[in-house]
């Protein structure tokens, strides 16, 4: 059995050796040559799965280590009768943990005494909506959310009108990328709605480059009263605007969902999928191959505020300047060593881990210290 896959998927001699023999792509780089005598295939986001690169070939499952789906034609995988599956939420909490980062730093900056006090407004409530909406609304945020696909089948229980969660302090997006259906996404931030956006407000994109109007966006920014953006994904990645990434408050080069849980967490997932589809059973779990976090332990005493700790402790396990920092000075460079440099970022991106790796220790045990490192998910011990 040959397996076809992309050389940026963690682990896959561990998980995928017993099942077959491994052939290792550059994903973005993924020609119909490279799959023609494959059986299985396995990618991430950045290759294009669709009759241009299967036609002809005898795979006969395709996995891929991502959430989103929008890289691969499913429609096309189902007539063909070749087998598909992602891996849905696996780096939800990575995310999360990137948007609390950003809402710590700009709360910061923002000279705000609670950050709950501001606003967010959540579009697309899906793993990773539910996962950043949880941990806000149990921190005492006002948080509003926009989904209308869920909106339709739950009814009008606790969602609200787009124009609504546009207005809040705090806008992040977490919907796929989709050209079609009821509600397609591409360009859901057009114009329009950006120019309703104000300067006390800030944007967040996590979820594709494409939800956004990029044009739009510029001229946005280059207008008066513009919010601040944070982008981690871009229209034409891994070619970036220059100009739009000069002009956005913090930039990163789509690794908001590249913690190792969530990376190897993919990997995990596709491979249960792929054991399932072939009748093996699936002896592997990614726990087994993770190493101690750097970071394994935080004490607070009783004389610590939450917020206070709550801060600290969200930037010591993860502080997004830093890939912030790291990302702009690519932007010196000319353009096809700037795309470049975004896909060497992405390949040789630092062990990060989760909040949940994490042990917090709190000596004295105030209830309120408690609440907030159980919203944030960290591991509590009092
Ligand atoms: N930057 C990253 O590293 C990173 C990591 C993970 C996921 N993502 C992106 O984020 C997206 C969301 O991830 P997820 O796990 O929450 O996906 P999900 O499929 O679990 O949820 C998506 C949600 O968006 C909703 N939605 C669809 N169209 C909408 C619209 N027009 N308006 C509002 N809501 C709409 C859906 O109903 C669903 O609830 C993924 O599709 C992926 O593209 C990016
Ligand atoms: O959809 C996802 O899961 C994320 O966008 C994921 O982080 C993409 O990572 P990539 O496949 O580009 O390495």
């Amino acid at each position: 059995m040959l397996i076809v896959a992309d050389e940026n998927i963690p682990l896959l001699d561990r998980f995928f050796d017993e099942i077959g023999s491994i052939r290792r792509v550059a994903g973005r780089e993924m020609e119909p040559q490279d799959v023609a005598d494959a059986d299985i295939l396995l990618v991430r986001s950045v290759t294009r799965v669709d009759r241009h690169l299967l036609e002809g070939s005898r795979v006969k499952f395709v996995g891929t280590a991502t959430i989103g789906t929008d890289h691969v034609d499913v429609d096309w995988l189902a007539e063909q009768g070749i087998a598909f599956a992602s891996a849905p939420g696996c780096n939800a909490a990575s995310v999360a943990e990137y948007v609390l980062s950003v809402l710590s730093i700009h709360a910061e900056e923002r000279g705000e005494d609670d950050w709950s006090d501001l606003s967010v407004g959540i579009i697309g409530a899906g793993n990773v909506g539910q996962a950043l909406g949880r941990r806000l609304t149990r921190l005492g945020f006002t948080v509003k959310i926009s989904d209308p696909p869920r909106q339709r089948i739950e009814g009008e229980g606790g969602f609200c009108d787009l124009e609504d969660v546009l207005a809040c302090d705090i806008v992040t997006l977490h919907t796929p990328l989709t050209q079609d259906g009821d509600y397609p996404t591409h360009h859901l931030l057009n114009a329009d709605r950006l120019r309703a956006l104000t300067g006390r407000q800030l944007l967040i994109n996590t979820s594709r480059g494409g939800v956004v109007d990029t044009q739009a966006l510029l001229a946005r920014l280059q207008a008066g009263d513009a919010p601040q953006v944070v982008l981690d994904v871009w229209e034409g990645e891994p070619g970036v605007d220059p100009d739009l990434a000069r002009a956005v408050w913090l930039m990163t080069p789509h690794i908001a969902g590249y913690s190792l849980e969530g990376k190897v967490g993919g990997t995990e997932m596709i491979y249960r999928a792929l054991c399932h589809f072939l009748g093996l059973p699936a002896r592997k779990q990614a726990g087994q191959f993770m190493a101690d976090p750097a970071l394994s332990k935080l004490s607070f005493t009783s004389s610590a505020t939450a917020l206070d700790a709550a801060h600290v402790a969200i930037r010591a396990c993860y502080d997004v300047r830093r890939d912030a920092a790291r990302y702009r000075r690519v932007l010196a460079l000319p353009e096809d060593g700037r795309a470049r440099a975004f896909d060497a970022m992405r390949r040789d991106y630092p062990v990060r881990r989760e909040f949940s790796s994490v042990k917090i220790q709190l000596k004295g045990g105030a209830k309120e210290l408690q609440q907030v490192f159980k919203a944030l998910e960290f591991k509590l011990k009092v």
